[in-house]
């Protein structure tokens, strides 16, 4: 998605206090991997709750081009026709991963792993992403891939490769990186083990396990070996906790909100904001209901309540690393200084989200200074009104929507288009739970 600002953009202000039920749309993270491994798995998989968002939407293109057949017979419903784990076929082209680092870089790992060559290239942003992190581990399993100057996609994946089961300690702890490595371990000889620096977000191993693929894992390690089959499942995918993050802090910042959030995915690698939220003086009251997907969901009753800053502890960080640029918002409500660290991973998303957050913080009047790895945020000013550039990051501009809650002045967020790679819909369940905010054209 382009940075221009020549897309749609918002002109988001205070609203009415934030009422009401809200159910956010399914999970990114697993409607991915809900198309790559019912592609791969023998017979037909239901899948129930995919996010109609543009990065699921573009893994699960690629995998029409790879050979599968995918039926969408409603919306988030998806009928996966599995070829198994060898029935792939060449694409006749590149496979154009959109903005998505989860769906380039899992896929790095998968195509790695089978008899033909393939190429994966992404947007503008996508472009900018360091792709090393996958590429350098799966070279040691025996992998070939070239990358652009500097690690940059896109990938040309040689096939054809003997890859070899190996043991790997990450040296980032991301759960991109980790199932890239466990999906080529699919097609590895012997065993691939992969441990991490901290814990990530398990939904690779979760969903290989409940398709009968043979794997052990417990939080920071994962050791599965090539040569087994998926079974054919049906996979329901619950409501992504980073989308309902949005909501949570916007409904503690607001006076006067009280906003129901239904069945919210609680896995415990998702939910550090939480605990992050409630050190801050957070009120939300967690009702457990149940399971989806083999996943706990929960209600989250949130309401306004006053926050304090504070240091958050970095045991956290890669348990809410897509909660940032919310987080950042709740701070500059806050009383007091919050203080960001180890979250340097932050600087390559979608955008350099410490920069753009710590940028469009400042044109709204808060006093932010920046560090390499994260930000002290001085909360307690009343927030003004200004122009915020989102750097064609979703998470940036639903990030400012927040903030505009609380500002005195309208806040203009450019070029929000990209808004559609995780939360399509976003705008208009804002305005209905109370949000001041109106789509305008590009200026
Ligand atoms: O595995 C995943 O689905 C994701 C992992 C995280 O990235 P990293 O692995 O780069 O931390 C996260 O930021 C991204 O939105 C989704
Ligand atoms: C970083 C994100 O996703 P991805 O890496 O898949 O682009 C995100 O959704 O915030």
């Amino acid at each position: 998605m382009s940075s221009s600002g020549t897309g749609t953009d918002w002109i988001a202000s205070q609203g009415t206090p934030l009422r009401g039920t809200l159910v956010v749309p399914g999970d990114k993270s697993v409607s991915h991997r809900a198309i790559m491994l019912a592609s791969l798995a023998d017979g037909t998989s239901r899948i129930e709750g995919f996010l109609e968002g543009e990065d699921a939407r573009a893994t699960e293109a690629i995998f029409r081009r790879l050979g599968v057949s995918i039926e969408a017979p409603g919306p988030g419903q998806r009928v996966v026709h599995g070829v198994g784990i060898d029935g792939l076929r060449a694409p006749d082209g590149p496979l154009d991963c959109g903005n998505a680092g989860t769906g380039m870089r899992l896929l790095a790992g998968l195509l790695a792993g089978q008899p033909f060559d393939s190429v994966l290239v992404g947007d503008a942003s996508l472009s900018r992403r360091p792709m090393k992190r996958v590429t350098v581990p799966l070279a040691r399993m025996g992998a070939r891939i070239d990358t652009a100057d500097g690690g940059m996609p896109p990938l040309h994946i040689h096939g054809g490769s003997a890859l070899q089961g190996i043991e790997l300690v990450t040296d980032v702890a991301s759960a991109q990186v980790k199932s890239a490595l466990l999906l080529a371990g699919l097609y590895a000889r012997g065993t691939t083990t992969v441990r991490e620096p901290h814990p990530t977000r398990d939904y690779t191993e979760r969903m290989l396990q409940a398709l009968g693929w043979p794997i052990v894992f417990s939080p920071g390690y994962a050791r599965l070996e090539g040569g087994h089959r998926l079974a054919a499942r049906d996979i329901v995918v619950p409501a992504d906790f980073s989308s309902a993050a949005f909501f949570i802090v916007a409904a503690s910042v607001v006076p006067g909100s009280d906003l129901l959030l239904e069945r919210v995915g609680m896995n415990p690698r998702r939910t550090g904001l939480l605990h992050v939220l409630r050190a801050m003086g957070a009120d939300i009251e967690e009702t457990p209901a149940g399971e989806q997907g083999g996943e706990p969901v929960s209600d989250l009753r949130v309401r306004h309540a006053p926050l304090r800053g504070i240091d958050v502890p970095t045991e956290h960080v890669a348990d809410m690393i897509d909660e940032f640029p919310a987080l950042f918002v709740a701070a500059a409500c806050a009383t007091g200084a919050t203080v960001v660290s180890g979250a340097a991973e932050l600087r390559v998303k979608e955008s350099d989200r410490i920069a753009a957050m710590a940028n469009g913080l400042r044109a709204l009047g808060v006093d932010v200074d920046e560090a390499p790895d994260g930000a002290t945020i001085q909360g307690g000013a009343a927030l003004q009104g200004g122009t915020i550039e989102s750097h064609g990051d979703h998470r940036i501009a639903m990030a400012f929507a927040i903030a505009a809650q609380r500002a005195t002045g309208e806040v203009r967020i450019r070029d929000v288009d990209n808004v559609a790679t995780s939360f399509p819909g976003f705008d208009s369940l804002a305005r209905g739970a109370g949000f001041g905010l109106v789509a305008s054209r590009g200026a």
